[in-house]
């Protein structure tokens, strides 16, 4: 019987990285070769025909826009010319997340996507690098996974690419999906799914980026008590497209704040409400008045993952009806 065909796509990460010892946490992310990750895993080519390809080779800290871009123009070519049947991603875990949801809104093909990395660099004592490998390719290679979209897979569960957060700066179990939990688990070679992700994404998105190599400049201003507005107001003065707000509970402003947003939106700067809060949403008019302040709101999208949302609507319109409606749909 042939195995399905899995490419897998390094970009860099802990999974990838070096230390000078197996007993000390210091390392380098994104160290070694793509080569060395897959031969530490034995037995994965029974899972799976397996191919890899380095896309690049950074700590996820150092992810950009630019390496989203490629990353998906790639992701494409591959499916469209057949050649692959998954995509596994490496990936470190600081920005996986925000790489994760990108994904799920761009690529255009109902082929499993799966990213994973480590906590641990490939040199430690019990590294969880070639077990969370072992585990997505698992995951990539499964029948089961097809219309699934973009997935994280870690410490053996399968969360959906828009739900996934990093929640743990140190501990191996780093991902949850705080709203709404993982939609799956694979243990022991099995994939088994419990939920489905009823957002769409993937070719359902209009977020065609086909031939773009820019997005628009979308940033995140965080609040806290006594917040000043020197950072919404600094932005506004760069002339960024977009601003997301880390608001306080619900997405509250202070009075300073809720002031720079109604200048940033004077200039045609499109702002949206999100939360530092870990879970909930924030809705419209809850305790703010949306249509006078002029802002959207990122419903249960955490801030930075709302900014990905803002950049991709944004290359459609400026329109905020339509722009509010990506947010509840996607
Ligand atoms: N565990 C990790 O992968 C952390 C690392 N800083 C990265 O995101 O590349």
């Amino acid at each position: 019987q042939k195995l399905p065909r899995i490419k897998i796509l390094a970009t860099g990460g802990t999974i990838a990285g070096k230390g000078a010892s197996a007993d000390r946490a210091a390392y380098k992310a994104g160290s070694l070769p793509i080569k060395d990750l897959i031969e530490a895993v034995p037995g994965i080519d029974k899972v799976a025909e397996i191919s890899g390809e380095q896309i690049s080779n950074v700590g996820s800290q150092d992810m950009t826009v630019d390496i989203w871009i490629k990353l998906n123009k790639r992701i494409n070519e591959i499916f469209k010319n057949n050649e692959a049947d998954g995509i596994v991603i490496t990936h470190g875990t600081d920005t996986q997340e925000e790489t994760a949801y990108f994904l799920s809104l761009t690529v255009r093909y109902d082929l499993p996507v799966v990213l994973t990395g480590s906590m641990r660099p490939a040199t430690a004592m019990s590294a969880d690098g070639p077990k969370n490998l072992y585990d997505a390719v698992t995951v990539a290679a499964s029948a089961n996974s097809r219309g699934k979209g973009v997935m994280v897979v870690f410490s053996e569960n399968i969360f959906a690419g828009r739900e996934a957060e990093k929640i743990s700066t140190t501990h191996v179990d780093a991902f949850k999906a705080p709203n709404t939990g993982p939609i799956g688990q694979v243990y022991d070679g099995r994939v088994v799914y419990y939920m489905h992700d009823q957002r769409k994404g993937n070719k359902n998105t209009p977020f065609d980026i086909t031939g773009m190599d820019k997005l628009p400049n979308v940033v995140v201003a965080e609040l806290f008590a006594d917040a000043p507005s020197t950072t919404i107001d600094a932005y506004v003065d760069k002339g960024v497209d977009g601003i997301v707000t880390a608001g306080l509970g619900n997405g509250n402003l202070n009075k300073v704040n809720m002031e720079a947003v109604t200048r940033a939106v004077g200039k045609n700067i499109t702002v949206c409400r999100s939360s530092r809060v870990l879970t909930g949403r924030v809705t419209l008019y809850d305790e703010t008045d949306d249509a006078k302040l002029g802002t959207i709101v990122s419903d249960d999208l955490s801030p930075q993952k709302a900014r990905i949302l803002l950049m991709l609507g944004l290359t459609q319109t400026k329109d905020k009806k339509t722009l509010q409606q990506y947010f509840f749909t996607y």
